[in-house]
């Protein structure tokens, strides 16, 4: 087992490489060629072969093994022979694997080839493959026919190098803004990487402080970012907390969630620097179905949590999927529809259900897993206000009542601050203050981060305060607000 001095610089590389992205990019460009295909007018006689110019596009940009090039070959021979206009089309299932395998060849042995400024490589393959491939087509095409001597000769090898001729000129043409726009989403960076999965089985990893939830110096980007989505944050949250999780649009809230669940870096993937510990137990060391017995999770779009077609179904679903008994089943969808109150609607189908009514759906769900901590992410933002209130009365219930940790990542706070004992306000991926939540607003306001969501009536006390109006200027509520003006104005 190996100890770890400084946990920040301890790393989990999740990485599924870009194995399949050639078929992606392949299925794409042979879909444009066979359009173009469909679509070109001959002149006397003579087009581009769409084809095989769009195959070597897919296999300069992607270097397949030449298994993968045989494969590519052999479907564009597919559709060359169910869309081609020759009275014989079937010679394409010899000829376009080997027009395929010789650009395979050239892409593994002649891929350093360089013009002035650009690869040679789309103009060479371009005229090689559609030569190698037209060659054997014709002769196919001579035998099968009996055909003279003096055509094959003199008429089709002369149509064959004409072919690729253009072909040398069209592929070029569509391989470098094929390679512009493919790179500019991104489908070409790990074309050439292979899947990484760290291993952290021999670590010794212990969380520095107590927590059921600790983040020790995690940091985490993407696979493909550049970026960070998360620098550097710490954070504890205690047995029995009500914490909100705030911060402006892409400060890294959602992401950060992920995080305390297990599906970053697990099912995300990406590089998280650092530790994220549940209930003393690493998530690296961990699984997301072994976590999810610990930590609840309600993702922001939460319709998307439900898959059965009744209540009583769609809780079932989710016990039987972790193998719990049948008999213990029953049970626990009665007890977890009367936590939600929704005892009344076992037998109701999902359709109809309201939106709210679908939201404590997903909460009994969670709540089947007997998870001691909650996670909701933007749990309100489809619930008009009254359905809000009685949302967060439920959790408040859950907190108080039945002993749940709660973390809740909130854009609007108004609703939400009532029932909370702790503010966070992340910006740009770090946790910019983390205190109570008067502290946390007094922050917010000062330093000018995610100022919308200040509470309007605590802003109100900030200005106020800050002109010498009042002197306690943190009021959360507008009762608050009277009672402390009342005093102030009557002494
Ligand atoms: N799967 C992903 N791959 C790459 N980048 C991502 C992915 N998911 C999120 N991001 C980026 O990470 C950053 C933080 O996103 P995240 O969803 O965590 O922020 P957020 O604070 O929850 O934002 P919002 O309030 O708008 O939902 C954003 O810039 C986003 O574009």
């Amino acid at each position: 087992m190996k100890r770890i001095e400084d946990i920040g610089k301890l790393e989990f590389h999740h990485r599924q490489g870009g194995r399949f992205r050639w078929i992606t990019v392949t299925t794409l460009l042979l879909a444009v060629g066979t359009i173009l295909h469909l679509v070109s007018p001959s002149v006397g006689g003579v087009t581009p072969n769409w084809a095989i110019a769009t195959y070597c596009v897919a296999i300069c940009l992607t270097k397949p093994s030449y298994k993968q090039g045989l494969g590519i070959g052999l479907v564009a021979a597919l559709i060359n022979v169910l869309t081609s206009k020759s009275g014989f089309p079937y010679g394409n299932l010899l000829s376009e694997p080997v027009g395929a395998l010789t650009c395979t060849f050239l892409v593994h042995h002649l891929g350093h080839l360089q013009g002035k400024k650009h690869s040679l490589l789309p103009a060479l393959s371009g005229f090689l493959a559609t030569f190698m491939s037209g060659f054997v087509f014709v002769t196919i095409l001579k035998a099968v026919m009996n055909l003279p001597w003096v055509v094959y000769v003199t008429g089709m090898i002369p149509l064959v190098i004409v072919i690729g001729l253009l072909n040398a000129v069209v592929t070029p043409a569509l391989f470098f803004p094929a390679l512009r726009l493919f790179r500019s989403r991104g489908m070409l960076e790990d074309v050439d990487e292979t899947a990484v999965i760290s291993d952290h089985s021999e670590y010794v990893l212990q969380p520095s402080r107590d927590g059921v939830l600790v983040l020790d110096h995690v940091s985490y980007r993407y696979n493909r970012q550049r970026t960070p989505v998360l620098c550097d944050v710490n954070l504890a949250v205690h047995k029995g907390d009500f914490l909100v999780i705030t911060g402006g649009a892409g400060s890294g809230k959602s992401t950060l969630c992920k995080a305390l669940t297990g599906a970053v870096p697990h099912y995300c993937g990406g590089v998280m620097k650092g530790m994220v510990f549940v209930n003393g137990v690493a998530t690296t060391q961990s699984s997301i179905s072994a976590l999810a017995g610990t930590v609840g999770y309600m993702l922001d779009d939460y319709d998307s949590q439900l898959v059965a077609m009744t209540v009583e179904e769609e809780i079932a679903f989710t016990l039987e999927n972790y193998g719990v008994a049948p008999e213990k089943i029953e049970k626990t969808i009665d007890e977890v529809l009367a936590t939600v109150q929704m005892t009344g609607y076992r037998k109701r189908t999902l359709t109809n259900l309201s939106g709210g009514q679908r939201q404590r759906l997903v909460i009994a769900d969670v709540l089947a897993m007997k998870p001691e901590i909650l996670v909701f992410d933007e749990p309100t933002s489809a619930l008009d206000p009254e359905g809000t209130k009685q949302f967060y009365e439920l959790l408040h219930t859950l907190n108080r009542e039945h002993g749940h940790t709660i973390v809740i990542v909130e854009q609007n706070l108004e609703a939400v601050l009532p029932y909370a004992d702790r503010l966070v306000v992340l910006d740009k991926g770090r946790v910019c203050c983390d205190g109570s939540v008067e502290t946390t607003l007094a922050y917010m306001y000062e330093h000018h981060i995610h100022e919308a969501a200040i509470p309007s009536v605590f802003a109100c006390a900030m200005e106020l305060a800050a002109h010498g109006i009042i002197t306690d200027g943190k009021w959360l509520s507008a009762e608050t607000a009277e009672q402390a003006l009342r005093q102030q104005f009557s002494s």
